[in-house]
């Protein structure tokens, strides 16, 4: 079953333009990755996925529901655990959990349970009775994701939820997420960092500029460059080489310079090696070493959305 259905989305914030033509869909079970850079429209989408925010032209499905019609009855089995905290510093851990899931309508047992299980999923039952002043950046953002899927949603959606943590909190979070989903949630996720989206995504959508350029399992985005090779040069002397010529050699697509290398993408059919190691030489350039790299999901994303630093 389709759980979210994106067609024809679009949403502009006065002059700017987040959402243009956006169409997605998530299927029931799997863990959803949304990747882009800054501005890419990520938290846009995934805030008109849970209402808080209206689109402007297109439609939005969850559960087979319309938001625009039935957000009520998709609220009740919606998570978000938002991109900021969503805490109060002066309550408990326990308090703010159980203040989140009585939103849902939860009372009395029920809700004591509920909270409890949240706590101990997030490995806060020990700390049940601080207040979340005292809590770590890690400890709190486990207390928001305890938040927002203590009501046992059907649908999660994660808003970039590692950013700031430890490796130990991080390494807790995912196996958390990996779980959720073997009980049967479904999990939107948006991150920055590449490696938690390939250790936990079974599909994933690249976004850009408001539009979905990229979408398939990690295997059908990796397909998209295996035409190209993607080496990496390591060159003292580096300011004697002019990106110009390199650019100009048959089967380079593009080049990108560092402090002392270049990371050259040229076409798999087309050898370019000798020709550039050729040049270098005549540049008096020292090579210190030359690297082809594998092509993981961070060379797609960045040859995708272009390797140039953006504002
Ligand atoms: N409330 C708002 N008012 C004005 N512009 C906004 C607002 N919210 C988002 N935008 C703009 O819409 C575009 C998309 O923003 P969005 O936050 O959805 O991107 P994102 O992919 O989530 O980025 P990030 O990775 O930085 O969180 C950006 O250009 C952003 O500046």
């Amino acid at each position: 079953m389709k759980i979210v259905q994106i067609q024809g989305l679009y949403k502009n914030f006065g002059e700017k333009v987040a959402l243009t033509n956006l169409n997605l869909e998530v299927e029931e079970g799997e863990i959803y990755g949304l990747l882009g850079p800054n501005g890419a429209g990520k938290s846009t989408t995934l805030h008109i996925i849970c209402g808080l925010l209206r689109q402007d032209r297109g439609n939005v499905r969850v559960f087979g529901k319309e938001t625009c019609k039935q957000m009520k009855a998709i609220k009740a089995h919606l998570g978000l655990v938002p991109q900021e905290l969503g805490l109060f510093e002066e309550l408990t851990a326990y308090e703010n959990i159980s203040f989140f899931v009585s939103l849902y309508g939860i009372k009395g047992k029920k809700l004591e349970e509920k909270t409890l299980k949240a706590l101990e999923f997030v490995g806060l039952e020990g700390k049940r009775r601080d207040k979340v002043k005292s809590f770590s950046g890690g400890m709190k953002r486990r207390l928001n994701i305890a938040c927002a899927i203590a009501h046992e949603p059907r649908l999660i959606i994660m808003d970039e939820p590692t950013v700031g943590v430890d490796p130990q909190s991080r390494k807790h979070i995912l196996e958390a997420i990996k779980f959720l989903n073997k009980e049967g949630a479904t999990i939107i996720y948006t991150t920055h960092y590449m490696e938690e989206a390939e250790a936990l995504c079974d599909r994933i959508a690249i976004m850009d500029k408001g539009l979905c350029i990229a979408e398939g399992s990690q295997e059908n985005l990796k397909s998209i460059i295996n035409d190209k090779n993607s080496f990496c040069i390591q060159v003292a002397y580096i300011e004697k080489v002019e990106e110009a010529i390199l650019k100009n050699i048959k089967g380079v697509e593009s080049i990108q310079f560092k402090e002392d290398s270049i990371h050259i993408v040229s076409k798999k059919e087309i050898s370019c090696l000798d020709p550039i190691l050729s040049y270098l030489a005549q540049r008096e350039c020292v090579i210190m070493g030359v690297n082809t790299q594998v092509t993981n999901l961070e060379n797609v994303f960045l040859e995708l959305t272009g390797r140039k630093l953006r504002d």
